[in-house]
Formats: C-alpha cells, structure tokens, sequence
C-alpha cells in the first residue's frame, strides 16, 4: 500500500529502505557506449579548440618544442628553444615592471583562475546562495577574465539570468573567505556582468609622507594621497563640497592639511581662500597664521564667519546672474573653501540654541548654493548620525575614514556604500596601519574607491607656515 502524502512531497521521495512502507524504483535509462565517446570526444575537441582560440600564444609556446622535437628531434629542439626562457629571466632582471606586465601577472592570472577561481567556483557559488544546484544540474554564474595587477585580482562574471547586483553585494563575505582574500568589491562592468575585485595585499598598508607642495598655482583636483590601484588621489574642492568623517584619530587632519598645503600656490597667487573655522582649537590653530584674519575658533565668530561667507555668495550671486552659470577662480572673485573641522561643536553639541540655528543656517545655505558661484565647504566629523549632522545629504563628494560601526558607513557614503566594499568599520585602529586610510565616493560614480591620505607632519606644517604665512595677505593685496 502506497502511504499519502500531503502536496508534492511524493513526487520527490525516492527511498529504497526495505521497512518503509513507501518504495519507488527509479527508472535507468541506458545510453549507448558510442554517444557517450561521442559526446566526450565532441567536448575534448570543443575545448581543445577553445583553448587555442583564448591562449594562441600560449598554446604556440607550450607546443613549438613538441613540433620542433618530432619533426628535428630533440637536439635541434634544446638549441633553438633555450634562449626563450633565457631571454625571459634577462628581461625580468633588467626591466622588472614591464615584465611584470606584460608576462608576470598574465601567468599568475593564468595560475591564479585555474587553481583559485576554477577550482573553488562550484562550491563558493553553491554554498554562498549565487549559483543553485537543481535536479543534478548545477546552474552557476560564468567565471569570466582574470586580471591580475600588484595588489589585487579582478574577476569578471556573468551573473546568471534574473540575479540582481544586490545578490552579490549582499554576499561580498562570502566571496572574500571563499576565494581565500580579506575583501571583496562588486562593481558593474556592463549589463549582466560585474568585476569582483580581491585585494591580494594592501598596498597602503605605509603612510605616505606629505606630497610636495604643487608648483603651479591651482584650485584642483588637488593631490591628497594615493589610491589603491597607486594612481594619486585627486580630491576636487572646486565645484563641490566633501564631507570628512572619521572616528577620533581616523587622521580626519592629513586629509584637512593635505589639502590646504595643495592650494597654498593657489592662494598665494590670490585664486583662493582658506577660510577655517576651528571649534575644536587644535586642527586648524597649528597653522592659523597661514589662514590671516579669516580665522575663528569661537562659536560667535565662527557664526559670523560663516555669514560673511553667505553674503559673499549672496553677493556673487546676485552679480553673475543672467551672464555665467559657472564659477571661474579670478583674482577678484578667488574660490573660497570654507574649512570646518569637527562641525558638530558648531551645531549639534552647541549649546547656545541662537548660534546653532544661525551656523546650521549658514552651512545649509552654503551647501545648497555656494559651488556654482565658487564657495565650498569642506566639513570634518566624528559622528555622521543624522542627529549631529542634519546636512550630509548635501554634501555630493564624501570621504569615510575609519568609523567605529558598520551601519555608519551607510550613513557618511549614502546607501550601499558598505555592500559594494566600502569597509571603513573594518580600517585598522592602528595609527601606521589606518590613520588617512578611507573609502571616498564621489557625485559621480557610486563605486567606493579606497585610498590613503599623505600624512602632513608638524613640521611640514611649520615649514608651509613658515613659506607661505602671508600667503593670505599677498592674496588681498594682489587684489
Ligand atoms: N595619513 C596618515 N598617515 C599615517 N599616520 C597618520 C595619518 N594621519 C594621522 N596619522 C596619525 O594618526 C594620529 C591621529 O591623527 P589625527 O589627529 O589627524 O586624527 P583625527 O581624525 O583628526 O582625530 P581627532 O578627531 O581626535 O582630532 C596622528 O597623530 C598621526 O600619528
């Protein structure tokens, strides 16, 4: 007798347990030894034919001395193939980089898809929830190119029909500890295909020291540091604003100093001001001089500051209208960027209920008009909570440092920064490890990009002090 069971469950019960009341025998279909050989011998010749169409150097390289051994023997085999690999370990001593370019990390790609990637993909798919494996069929994401560079493998995929960027972003852990890395970043590379990005190693794991003062007079992009992939880190000031945020310690500074020592040229020849506001009284007061009498530290002066700086928008404002749309940096109307470190003492932790109310005023005022007409506003702050810090959506450009919980990165780099890798929770609290170590995400890509911030020292601080102090005053007067 046949035991009833409720919905599909006897469609999938197969149980060949003699004492069970319920026995199916599945049913075996034979197929013929010849279309097996032939279906095998069809794959063989599919993949030989594959392989040579991907790899025709390699294939040509491996192959040669087997063709030249039959056809010459071996003798003539060893004397004409020996300077290949000869000629290879000169060009590897000699010219490093571009051996490492052009052969290095094409075979360690070549290594690292079949004993890495290949070898792990059926099982990290499967495990991780992004590839199924359904009625014996496995249904799994392509494994595409690799690409190998100094500190990191790029993986593209094809994802499977139906799969959402969200499905992999959600599961970047998974991939990292799969593949043996500490991190994994998902971006789109086209429709239906992304790039997994698996650092190997960190190459800002060494503080940068500061970067030479510019020689040239510019409001930007100014270099601050060094990205990931060792191109530098270009930060725009003009045009934007950029919020800071950073846990105490984060090194919130070298990215405040690194970029006023990058437009002191440009401040000198009167194309921009600094003016800093210090609530704080230990960033910015170190340099004060370099800032003149646009300097202030004090709540009420800070407010006041701040106004000048909206009526000097208001002013512009009311000039360019009807003739220019953009700001360009001139000596009569210089870029102003209007530094604020830890901008929370001005507002959220500011007991006094008016200041707070004429600063938050200002600042929102300066960030939702200032960038066309040549005002920006840099702000730094330890605390990104929409409490402290009502405008950071008016912030386009935002840089995370190390932050103390994962859901603050959300809240500094807006939503899904975290998920496609921004890990600033995870930065080292160690200061020669993390401190200038941050993720920056700017108005137009949505793609955290990781980077590392030159370390201005006291001493380079003094000594930018010491070249340029009037620098300000030389701007006015130049005016
Ligand atoms: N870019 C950097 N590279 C290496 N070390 C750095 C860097 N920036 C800062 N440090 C180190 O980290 C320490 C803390 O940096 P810093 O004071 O700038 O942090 P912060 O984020 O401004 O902290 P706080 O909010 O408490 O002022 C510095 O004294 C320095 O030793």
């Amino acid at each position: 007798m046949f035991k009833r069971l409720p919905g599909d469950e006897t469609r999938n019960l197969v149980t060949t347990t003699p004492d069970t009341a319920v026995v199916f025998r599945p049913a075996v279909v034979t197929t013929p030894a010849i279309i097996t050989i032939v279906i095998v011998a069809w794959r063989l010749l599919a993949g030989l034919v594959r392989t040579i169409w991907r790899h025709p150097i390699a294939v040509t390289t491996a192959s040669t001395p087997a063709v030249i051994t039959l056809v010459y023997g071996w003798g003539t085999a060893l004397l004409l193939t020996t300077p290949v690999p000869v000629g290879l370990v000169a060009w590897a001593l000699t010219d490093r980089s571009s051996f490492a370019r052009w052969v290095g990390y094409r075979l360690l790609a070549w290594w690292r898809l079949i004993w890495v990637y290949r070898r792990h993909w059926q099982p990290v798919m499967v495990v991780s929830g992004l590839g199924r494996h359904l009625r014996g069929r496995d249904y799994l994401p392509r494994l595409g190119k690799i690409t190998c560079t100094s500190w990191a493998d790029t993986v593209t995929v094809r994802m499977l029909d139906g799969q959402a960027v969200k499905d992999w972003t959600d599961r970047t852990d998974h991939l990292a500890h799969g593949f043996g890395a500490t991190s994994c970043r998902v971006t789109v590379a086209t429709a239906g295909r992304l790039m997994l990005t698996f650092p190997r190693r960190d190459p800002l794991a060494t503080a940068i020291p500061a970067l030479p003062i510019p020689e040239e007079p510019s409001v930007g992009p100014v270099e601050v540091g060094k990205q990931e992939d060792g191109r530098p880190w270009l930060l725009k000031v003009h045009g934007t604003h950029v919020l800071v945020a950073g846990a105490t310690g984060a090194g919130k500074g070298s990215v405040i100093w690194s970029t006023i020592r990058g437009l002191l040229p440009a401040v000198r020849a009167g194309l921009v001001e600094i003016w800093a506001l210090d609530p704080k009284l230990m960033e910015l007061s170190f340099g004060r001089v370099l800032f003149g009498s646009r300097y202030a530290a004090d709540p009420a002066d800070c407010a006041d500051l701040l106004d000048d700086a909206v009526k000097v928008m208001q002013a512009r404002a009311a000039r360019f209208a009807g003739h220019q749309r953009a700001h360009t940096p001139t000596v009569d109307d210089p870029f102003v960027l209007v530094l604020v470190d830890e901008v929370a003492f001005l507002t959220a932790y500011q007991s006094d209920k008016d200041l707070r109310r004429r600063i938050s005023a200002a600042l929102a005022t300066l960030t939702t008009q200032g960038r066309a007409v040549g005002v920006g506003v840099m702000a730094a702050l330890q605390d990104p909570r929409k409490e402290v810090m009502n405008i950071r959506n008016l912030f386009p450009d935002k840089i995370a440092l190390r932050l103390d919980e994962s859901e603050q990165v959300d809240m500094v780099l807006g939503d899904g920064a975290r998920n496609r890798g921004a890990l600033a929770d995870r930065i080292s609290a160690r200061p020669e490890l993390g401190a200038g170590v941050a993720y920056v995400r700017l108005e137009t890509s949505p793609d955290p990009v990781r980077v590392r911030a030159a370390y201005v020292a006291d001493d380079d601080i003094r000594d930018m002090v010491a070249e340029f102090a009037s620098a300000s005053e030389v701007g006015k007067e130049v005016r």
